[in-house]
Order: structure tokens, then C-alpha cells, then sequence
């Protein structure tokens, strides 16, 4: 694909994901404009200056929630393309602020599909949906009817356990506000293709990460403190729920993604953008002391007594039917049901340099939590798509960032 001279708006162009998709658009030589929140200008400049592209691109000062300035912000770009990135992306923020995430996320895409059927537009429009949309997806039997004890509901009921690696195919079972957000605008996007005809196509991302990821989330939250570690400003980590599986990929891998996606993705189809891994929160915090140099020895509770010799020693057997690198202490979480409670107050982690203490903050445990999402990625490498990083070149690259000391919080 050829983007010389092709004109793009990006929504949320400032922020993490988006910044990093305007550089790569900008550097091929496209016109790009950024449509940015006035309020957000200032915070996340940030992401803009590191990638050296704040006087390249044009911005346009706007709001989702206003539909006047999406239909000024199109009169003035002209999108060939749309990224439509913007949006309140923290799904813990969305149990506190439920209204102001559906308001941002629904209505905010609702104004921006109808200010370009309003218009005419002739854009082809890419939506960031979210594997968080899968929500409870079902990994054994067990799971299942352990749900129905507790009192949860299962609905669409599964056609088959397990539901991993999940493809595009399997219920939308929402978990939080945010994640319900997120199935409003996939779905939307697809109806305004089958309604009326618009070019739109819906990236299911499934977590994301690299260097200036917020601060908020949860792969930055733990490099960070690593890092602190290293440099002696801080004795310890603070964490919450430990036993979440994610498929994590670095946002290069996902960004060539959405750029595919414009390329080739048809319209009123949705495409899953996952590395087929899955590994746990407690594996990203092991995997990371140990590139920044500790050597693990074992892990064992504050409280109680679950002790793992080499919990980072890599095991490569397949799960799910996917053979991907997990670490010895996953594999055990995911075979043997090993599970991490607020009771056991936290991990030591014993290495070569002394011990390491992961301490359990309870505010930080959800009302709701995916419990593991692994995608299947195969629709999307139909087209070509690709993943380039591994879990380690993500981990380092986010150490190095914060290596950095204007860059710790
Ligand atoms: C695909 C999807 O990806 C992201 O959503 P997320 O998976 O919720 O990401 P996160 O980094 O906030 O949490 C990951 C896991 O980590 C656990 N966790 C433990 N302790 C802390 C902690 O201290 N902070 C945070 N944030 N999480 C923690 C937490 O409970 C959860 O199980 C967003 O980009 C979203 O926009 C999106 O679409």
C-alpha cells in the first residue's frame, strides 16, 4: 500500500497507539490529522515530542462527544483513511466512570459514524475494538460450571469448551463497562457497512505494549517498578491480581496491523490482532526482574505455603493446541490451577541479589476480571498479517524506557 500523499485522521492521535501510527503514516509520506481533545493537548505532548512528530502533524481540536467538531474535522482532512483510536481505554476506570465511558466510547463513535454518513464521506473507517469484547471466555469445564455455581450467567451459552484460542466467531461476553463499550462500536461499525453501505472495518486488539505505554496500565505499572528497583527508589512491588493470562504483542506488530486492515481488511468484517501467546501478570513481573538482571531462583507466598523452584525456566509445550513460550510458573497456573489470593499478601522472589518482594495492593483487585484471552489470529494472517516481537523484545523495550529517569513516575 502506497500512502504518499493519501489523507488520514486519526482520533486520539496523541495517545499511545495513535502516535505511534502517525509516525509510521507520516514517514510514508501521508498527510495526517490528529483529532485531539484540547484538554489531552498538553498531557499526552509527550507521546508526540519523543516520536519527533508534533510539528508534522496537523491537529484538529475536538471532542467525540461533539458532533460539530467530527464534522468540521472532516471537512478539513478530507480522510482517504479514518484510525478511529480515541476513546477511555482504562477498563478499571470504566467501574468507577461507567457513564463517562459509554458516553465517550458509544456516543463518541456514534457521532463520528454519523457525521461521515451525514457528509457522504467517502473514508474508509478502521474502529479499535478490543479482545476485551470476548470478555468470559471459556477455558475448561471447569471453569464453566464453577461460573453457574457462583451465581454468574453464561451467556451466549458455548458451543464448545475450550473456547481458546478465540476467534472472531465466539460470543461477545463483555466483563466491565469499558469492554461493553467496546461491543457497541464494533457493532455499530458493522451496522453502518450493512445499513448503509460504509467502508468499515473493526480491529479486535488484544493487549498492546511497548515503550510509553500509560502509566496506568498494567505491563508499565511493573516496569516501572523494576526499574525503581534497580536504582534503589523503591523496596518493593506493588501489584494486584496476579493470576490474569493476557496476549501481549508490542505495538509496532499492531499498528502494521492497522495499516493491513485499511490496506485489505474488508468491509463490515472484524479481525482479531493477537501474538497467540498468553502469559500470566506474574510472569511479565519474573520475566522482567530477570532481564534486568536478577536471577530467580524460586517464588514462594508471604503468607502460606506455595513455593515454585525456576518459575522463569521457558516451557514450550503446546496448550490450547498453540505451542507458544510460557514460563514454568504459568504452566503450573494454567495445568495444576495454581492461584494467587489477596490472603497470601504477596510473593517473595528469591534470587542471586537477595529477595525481591511483590506486595498485593486490594484496591487494585477488580469487581470483574477476565480471567485469560488467547487469540487466534489466523484470519488477519490471511491477509498477511504478521508478528514480528516476542514477549522478551516487548518486556525490554518498556525496561528500557524507564531505564530513563524523566521517564519513572
Ligand atoms: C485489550 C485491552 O487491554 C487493556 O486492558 P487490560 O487487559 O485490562 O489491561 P491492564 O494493563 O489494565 O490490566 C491487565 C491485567 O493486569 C491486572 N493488574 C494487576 N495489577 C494491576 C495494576 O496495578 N494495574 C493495572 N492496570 N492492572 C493490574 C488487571 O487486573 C488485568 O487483569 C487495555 O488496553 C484495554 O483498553 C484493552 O482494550
Amino acid at each position: 500500500m502506497n500512502w504518499n500523499g493519501k489523507n488520514i485522521l486519526i482520533t486520539g492521535a496523541n495517545g499511545f497507539v495513535g502516535s505511534y501510527l502517525a509516525k509510521e503514516l507520516l514517514d510514508a509520506g501521508a498527510e495526517v490529522y490528529g483529532f485531539i481533545r484540547p484538554e489531552d493537548m498538553a498531557a499526552m505532548e509527550k507521546n508526540l515530542i519523543d516520536k519527533g512528530i508534533k510539528d508534522k502533524l496537523i491537529m484538529l481540536e475536538g471532542d467525540l462527544t461533539d458532533i460539530t467538531s467530527l464534522a468540521s474535522a472532516f471537512d478539513a482532512s478530507q480522510p482517504d483513511y479514518l484510525f478511529h483510536l480515541a476513546a477511555q481505554s482504562f477498563v478499571e476506570l470504566s467501574f468507577r466512570r461507567p457513564l463517562e465511558t459509554q458516553h465517550i466510547n458509544c456516543i463518541g463513535t456514534a457521532n463520528l459514524l454519523e457525521a461521515a454518513r451525514v457528509k457522504d464521506m467517502d473514508t474508509k473507517m478502521i474502529f479499535a475494538g478490543s479482545s476485551e469484547e470476548y470478555g468470559m471466555v471459556l477455558s475448561s469445564e471447569e471453569q464453566y460450571h464453577s461460573a453457574l455455581k457462583d451465581g454468574k450467567t453464561i451467556f451466549p451459552e458455548p458451543t464448545a469448551i475450550p473456547e481458546l484460542p478465540v476467534k472472531e466467531s465466539n460470543p461477545l461476553r463483555p466483563m466491565s463497562p469499558y469492554a461493553v463499550s467496546k461491543v457497541y462500536g464494533d457493532l455499530l461499525m458493522q451496522n453502518y457497512h450493512h445499513s448503509f453501505g460504509m467502508d468499515t472495518v473493526v480491529s479486535r486488539a488484544f493487549n498492546h505494549e511497548g515503550a510509553g505505554r500509560g502509566i496506568m496500565f498494567v505491563t508499565s505499572v511493573i516496569t516501572n517498578q523494576i526499574m525503581k528497583l534497580k536504582h534503589q527508589e523503591t523496596d518493593r512491588i506493588l501489584i494486584g491480581n496476579l493470576n490474569a493470562f493476557r496476549d501481549w504483542s508490542h505495538v509496532n506488530d499492531i499498528i502494521q496491523g492497522y495499516l493491513l486492515l485499511a490496506a485489505k481488511g474488508k468491509s463490515g468484517e472484524a479481525y482479531n490482532q493477537g501474538s497467540m501467546r498468553t502469559n500470566s501478570v506474574l510472569s511479565y513481573i519474573l520475566l522482567g526482574l530477570d532481564k534486568a538482571g536478577w536471577n530467580i531462583n524460586s517464588i514462594e507466598t508471604i503468607n502460606g505455603d506455595k513455593n515454585v523452584d525456576n518459575p522463569v525456566e521457558i516451557n514450550k509445550d503446546p496448550i490450547f493446541g498453540v505451542k507458544f513460550d510460557k514460563t514454568r510458573v504459568d504452566q503450573i497456573m494454567l495445568e495444576e490451577g495454581l492461584e494467587y489470593t489477596i490472603q497470601d499478601k504477596g510473593i517473595n522472589v528469591n534470587t542471586d541479589q537477595g529477595k525481591v518482594v511483590i506486595e498485593f495492593n486490594p484496591d487494585r483487585f477488580r469487581p470483574a476480571e477476565v480471567p485469560m484471552i488467547l487469540s487466534d489470529n489466523q484470519k488477519i494472517q490471511k491477509i498477511g498479517g504478521k508478528i514480528q516481537y516476542s514477549l522478551s523484545d516487548v518486556i525490554e523495550d518498556q525496561l528500557n524506557y524507564f531505564d530513563l529517569k524523566e521517564n519513572r513516575v
